[in-house]
């Protein structure tokens, strides 16, 4: 994990600055749009000035890249500036010395931003302006860093979202493919998601949910698979898979019966009410609710002192917890990823998620 509590420093910084300047190859518009947003970032934090008119269109693609870097704190951009331009100077030294894919994905992650503090390996979900809808990439990425976080020095591994979101759930762009292509995306995705959930079923830590806002489909029903979920108030529970003319996942059609009786379970999988926190608290969804006012602040200082719990003893309580059930929940998780493979190629599913796509319906 080259994101560290210690991160880049401002000597750091400023050296990536003077590089940037000494860079003969032209990076790429995309590439120095996130440039810019990182140092802007860096520099003076979070986006601070009006968004330019529609057809001031350079500006406007600068603010917009800003923008979406929402509250990521400035030593986290100060960091990825860095090792952005540490990517853009070794693959321009010299051909022989250009990294391998694999050794630039370990450098960071484009849709997190995972950090390690007292204990605490904190993976945050990082597409706010998309409500942190899960992309593949961001599947993939968050597998990544479950295994990182399996393997490093950490007693807890917190998933949280950026900005007013958790997580909106599977981004719907997804299934933007041409008709040709549906049967292999779908063989594919089905493949994606057992290996996404799977990743959960087996993870060896206490793992902790920090639901910072509203929560929809596969960010809800994952849940049941963490050791602890503290909610803000502010946040909902929404699982619309009949809507979208979906089944559920990450094992909820055998967890949330077993979790909160099968007529409770059955209002959210197949009739998808939405739960505020307070009612997912009281089915055992959720550990505790917090106020949103206090709720970073309650929430890390109560995270800190479990941290400092002997690390063994946590992790073996936790394995010893999870263990029995966890063949049966393999088995589950592969049958639900096999029923959504149909699904996905259902005309049902289709069109709702061209109704989602087209505006005609918001869920
Ligand atoms: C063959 C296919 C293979 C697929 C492989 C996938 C593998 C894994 C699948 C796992 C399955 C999971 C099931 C689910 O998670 S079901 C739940 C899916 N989520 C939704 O249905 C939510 C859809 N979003 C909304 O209803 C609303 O956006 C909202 C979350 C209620 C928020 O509404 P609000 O009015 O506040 O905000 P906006 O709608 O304006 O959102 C801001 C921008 O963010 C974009 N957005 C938000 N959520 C999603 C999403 N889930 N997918 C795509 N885009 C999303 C929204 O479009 C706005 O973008 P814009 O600014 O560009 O318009």
């Amino acid at each position: 994990m080259s994101k560290t509590a210690m991160g880049a420093s401002q000597k750091d910084f400023e050296s990536a600055v003077n590089q940037m300047k000494l860079l003969k190859k032209d990076p790429g518009n995309e590439v120095k749009l996130k440039l810019y947003a990182h140092y802007k970032q860096a520099t003076e934090g979070p986006c601070n000035t009006p968004k330019p008119a529609v057809f001031d269109l350079i500006n406007k693609a600068k603010w917009d890249a800003w923008n979406a870097l929402g509250n990521l704190p400035k030593e986290t951009a100060r960091q990825n500036y860095v090792d952005l331009v540490s990517g853009l100077s070794s693959s321009s030294d010299s051909s022989s010395q250009v990294k391998p894919e694999a050794d630039r994905k370990q450098a960071g992650y484009e849709t997190l931003v995972m950090t390690s503090e007292d204990g605490i390996t904190k993976i945050m979900l990082n597409r706010p302006t998309k409500m942190n809808a899960l992309t593949t990439q961001m599947y993939q990425e968050i597998m990544l860093a479950l295994e990182a976080a399996s393997k490093d020095d950490s007693t807890i591994t917190v998933l949280t979202g950026n900005g007013s979101y958790f997580s909106s759930g599977n981004d719907l762009t997804n299934f933007v493919i041409s008709p040709d292509e549906l049967e292999e995306r779908a063989r594919r995705g089905a493949i994606l998601l057992r290996d996404f959930v799977g990743c959960f079923i087996d993870f060896p830590k206490p793992l902790v949910a920090v639901v910072n806002g509203p929560a929809v489909g596969i960010s809800v029903t994952i849940l049941r698979l963490f050791d602890l979920v503290y909610a803000s108030d502010r946040a909902t529970f929404h699982t619309p898979f009949s809507h979208l003319g979906q089944t559920p996942e990450a094992c909820s059609s055998y967890t949330f019966p077993s979790l909160m009786g099968p007529a409770k379970a059955a209002e959210m999988l197949i009739f998808g009410k939405k739960l505020t926190a307070a009612e997912a608290c009281a089915r055992g969804l959720v550990t505790e609710v917090f106020p949103d006012s206090t709720f970073q602040k309650e929430v890390w200082t109560r995270l800190k002192a479990y941290s400092k719990l002997p690390r063994n003893a946590l992790r073996i309580s936790k394995q010893m917890i999870r263990n029995h059930e966890k063949e049966k929940l393999h088995a589950i998780n592969a049958e639900e990823s096999r029923i959504l493979q149909e699904r996905w190629q259902s005309d049902e599913c289709m069109n709702a998620i061209m109704n989602f796509l087209s505006r005609k319906a918001k869920l």
